[in-house]
């Protein structure tokens, strides 16, 4: 039973990756007042540990520390950002068990896809080391016979970071892993449901010989606190967030007055069209994989499935099948498929979303309540004759939730992906190359997968348009968010 860190750290190959003090200015420490908060497994309440509730003080203390430590750090050759960027990525990976067990212990999702996300977040370290070295400038003909024109790109500055529960690793090695390359300082403020990941990633950047102030880990149940510092501080030159787009609007506006720089990786509300030439099966499996991936707590996942009438019958069939076979459990139980909700409120929101469905008309064909493991577990759950005016449609659900919706024509099926004010992932299975040119076109989203529901990796350009957010993460275009451009005219 994980009832005390005591127990957890019994599960590590190294107990001292699981470390309880914020990591601030390159020292560990209490909170200026002493205060803590308690760390919970969501599979089953109990509290895993305490860790620092820092406020506002300490953090501008670890912004005044990254902004000393940007003198010696943005001035250091590429290659050598690159080489401890790259002994981080090292030491990531050579501790990847432990930090999957410290992942699924407080944020729930079963081991496996945890030990996956800590590969995933790694590679955005190993990526950015390699971009460190590719921070080209310009020299651009001059305008005039005596002109000499060039553009230096520089670090931007000091980064603030504020990241959710779902992904405690990848969030943020997805924003610091370009932002340290490019020379900047960087402070995080991981959710208060999931800080120890981010602890356990100081202690490797301590040991990859990141120098003290580069890089600090602020934990604080004050989400608010620590965002109005984060903008206030004129210190601070860039806001990089992710999370959900209420809260990105909030920052947005109060990042406005100092006209700060801002990356906003927000909500998704994805659709994944079935059409009648897909390959059922394959649509089948990428269905499983979007929609259930972390018990369908990603900004990414399958929100809304809809399915042309011809293969409706055919596919609701087989999704159900498979959904059946889906075995909950606690993520550090080998085999488990799909952990706990992160809280009660998601839970919450799962049920409100399906009592709005059976409200309207549509119907539950799978799950569609509580599991009878208690606590946040829900039974994976498939409903069927949904339609737009539906929460399913509008929000995003955030839960193992497949609402199943059923169109006519490929115009239909555009038209409904594309009726909502988020514009992150979308997905459809076809093999009409013809269908395949025009669908992707015309889709109004940041991320298409097309035949496939999997479409995360540090080489591809991840971010939204519309109101899931701007700016990219990941891919040569990531680092770009960290530089500023400066034009030289040279009167010679
Ligand atoms: N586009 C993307 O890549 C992602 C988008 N999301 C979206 O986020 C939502 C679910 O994640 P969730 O964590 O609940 O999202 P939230 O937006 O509620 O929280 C995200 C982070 O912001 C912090 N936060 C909340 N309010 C404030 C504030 N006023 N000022 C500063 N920080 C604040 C939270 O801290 P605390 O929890 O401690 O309050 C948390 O660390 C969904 O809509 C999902 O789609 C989630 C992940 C990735
Ligand atoms: O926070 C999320 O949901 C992630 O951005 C999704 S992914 O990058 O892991 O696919």
């Amino acid at each position: 039973m994980l009832d005390s860190v005591t127990d957890l750290r019994s599960l590590l190959k190294d107990p001292s990756l699981l470390e309880t003090r914020a990591y601030v200015a390159g020292e560990w420490i209490a909170a200026d007042n002493g205060s803590t908060f308690e760390v919970r497994n969501p599979a089953r309440g109990d509290v895993i540990c305490t860790v620092p509730d820092l406020g506002r003080a300490e953090t501008a203390r670890a912004i005044a520390a990254a902004e000393v430590a940007m003198k010696d750090w943005s001035v250091r050759t590429a290659k050598e950002r690159a080489n401890i960027l790259r002994a981080w990525f090292n030491l990531m990976m050579a501790n990847q068990e432990d930090l999957a067990a410290i992942l699924t212990a407080e944020m729930g999702k079963p081991l496996a896809e945890a030990k996956g996300e800590i590969a995933y977040g790694a590679s955005f370290i190993e990526w950015f080391a390699e971009e460190a070295k590719r921070i080209y400038g310009e020299t651009i003909p001059g305008h005039m016979p005596d002109k000499r024109i060039t553009v230096l790109k520089q670090p931007i500055g000091v980064v603030g970071s504020i990241t959710p529960w779902n992904f405690p690793n990848a969030m943020i090695t997805r924003k610091c892993g370009p932002a340290l390359a490019a020379g900047c300082g960087f402070v995080a403020r991981p959710a208060a449901e999931t800080p120890l990941s981010a602890l356990a990633m100081a202690v490797l950047a301590e040991r990859a010989g990141l120098p003290k102030g580069i890089f600090s880990v602020v934990t604080s149940m004050k989400s608010s606190d620590i965002g109005k510092e984060f903008c206030e501080n004129p210190t601070v030159r860039k806001l990089t967030f992710t999370g959900s787009t209420e809260v990105g609007r909030i920052l947005l506006r109060q990042a406005a007055d100092q006209v700060m720089k801002c990356s906003m990786e927000l909500g998704g509300n994805a659709p994944f069209i079935v059409f009648d030439d897909a390959d059922l099966d394959a649509a089948v499996a990428g269905a499983m994989a979007s929609k259930f991936r972390n018990n369908g707590q990603t900004c990414v996942c399958a929100n809304r499935i809809y399915v042309q009438a011809g293969v409706y019958d055919a596919f609701a069939e087989k999704l159900g099948a498979a959904v059946a076979k889906l075995k909950v459990g606690d993520g550090l139980t080998q085999g488990t498929d799909t952990g706990p909700l992160i809280t009660e409120k998601a839970v919450a929101k799962v049920e409100d979303h399906i009592a709005d469905v059976l409200a309207k008309g549509g119907h539950v064909v799978t799950g569609g309540k509580r599991h009878s493991l208690g606590g946040s577990f829900f039974e994976p759950t498939i409903v069927t004759g949904v339609t737009q005016d539906m929460k399913v449609s509008t929000e995003e659900t955030f839960g193992p939730l497949a609402p199943l919706f059923k169109f006519d024509t490929e115009e239909e099926a555009i038209g409904y992906a594309n009726d909502t004010i988020f514009g992150l992932a979308s997905y459809f299975y076809a093999r009409d190359i013809g269908r395949i040119t025009r669908v992707q076109e015309q889709l109004e989203y940041g991320i298409v997968g097309v035949n496939t529901g999997i479409i995360s990796t540090e080489v591809a350009p991840f971010g939204g348009v519309k109101q899931s957010g701007l700016g990219r993460e990941g891919s040569h275009h990531g680092i770009e968010d960290y530089l500023e451009l400066k034009y030289i005219c040279l009167s010679i």
